[in-house]
């Protein structure tokens, strides 16, 4: 059974430990100690409050769910000792030449870097940008005041331009913007829309190319203990980790 290290304990750690079918979490990390001691005693994991003692634990994966920053700072190091990195605050591959360097770190590892669909559908398709590259790539996101830390008492759009530069203002909200453009080889343009009248995460996709045009509206449940992150996302953790080793590949 694959063993697995929680980078991250919060909403999202939680969600994969009541979740945890298929692999076992052997080690769990956070810059808050306590949380890493409670999702240790659920999940029957070690807890860890210093990370290189973590990186030494017996595990084949680590699972980021814990920032953009917490990217910057362990993602070397976790491919240099020899584990793969599933990156869910992937807003940290924006900037260039860390993602270049993040890269070349695997592959000089011999490790892979998997970036989860998250809180979006469509990742798998857009890749045709790869070959044949989009027009347009858009992503329309609305939220709620709650999970903005605002208080607007009308629609109100609070970031226009490229996601590279809406996540280094919004590194907690909106991390699928940078995951599209991975994906489709095109930097994704953003729209960031504050909602008093919505309750869900709602994320809109438009794509166009020579293939034709896309639109995809997911409106996501927030996670309960976090509004700011849709519960697709942890999902789509768990739904990664189930089919790591799995001979049956579906989807590009
Ligand atoms: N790609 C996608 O589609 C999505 C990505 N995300 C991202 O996933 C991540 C996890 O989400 P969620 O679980 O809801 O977030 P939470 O804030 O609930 O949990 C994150 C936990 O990680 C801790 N943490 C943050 N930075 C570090 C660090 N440098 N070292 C160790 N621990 C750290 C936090 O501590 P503290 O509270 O003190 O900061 C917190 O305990 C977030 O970055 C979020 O933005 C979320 C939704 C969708
Ligand atoms: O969960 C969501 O809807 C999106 C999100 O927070 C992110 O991409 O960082």
């Amino acid at each position: 059974m694959i063993k697995i290290g929680l980078l991250g304990c919060g909403n999202v750690g939680h969600i994969i430990a009541r979740h945890a079918e298929g692999f076992r979490i052997s080690a769990v990390f956070d810059m808050i100690p306590d949380r890493a001691q409670e999702l240790a005693a659920i999940s029957h994991a070690t807890p860890y409050s210093d990370f290189d003692e973590f990186l030494r634990a017996d595990v084949d994966l680590i699972v980021e769910a814990a920032s953009v920053a917490a990217v910057w700072l362990y993602g070397e190091a976790i491919l240099r000792a020899g584990k793969d990195l599933v990156v869910l605050s992937g807003g940290a591959l924006a900037d260039d030449e860390f993602k270049s360097r993040l890269v070349e770190t695997a592959r000089a590892a011999g490790r892979k870097i998997r970036v989860p669909s998250g809180a979006v559908t469509g990742l798998d398709n857009l890749k045709i940008g790869q070959i044949s590259p989009l027009g347009t790539l858009l992503l329309r996101t609305t939220k709620s005041p709650g999970s903005l830390g605002l208080q607007p008492t009308e629609r109100m759009e609070i970031f226009k331009g490229a996601a590279s530069d809406c996540i280094k203002q919004y590194p907690k909200n909106i991390n699928v913007a940078v995951a599209l453009g991975l994906a489709a080889g095109k930097e994704a343009d953003v729209e960031l829309w504050v909602d008093p009248d919505v309750e869900r995460n709602i994320h809109e996709i438009f794509a166009e190319g020579e293939f034709g045009d896309i639109y995809i509206r997911v409106r996501n449940v927030p996670s309960p203990e976090n509004l700011s992150t849709s519960y697709m996302a942890a999902l789509s953790i768990l739904t990664l980790l189930k089919n790591l080793d799995n001979p049956l590949v579906v989807g590009t």
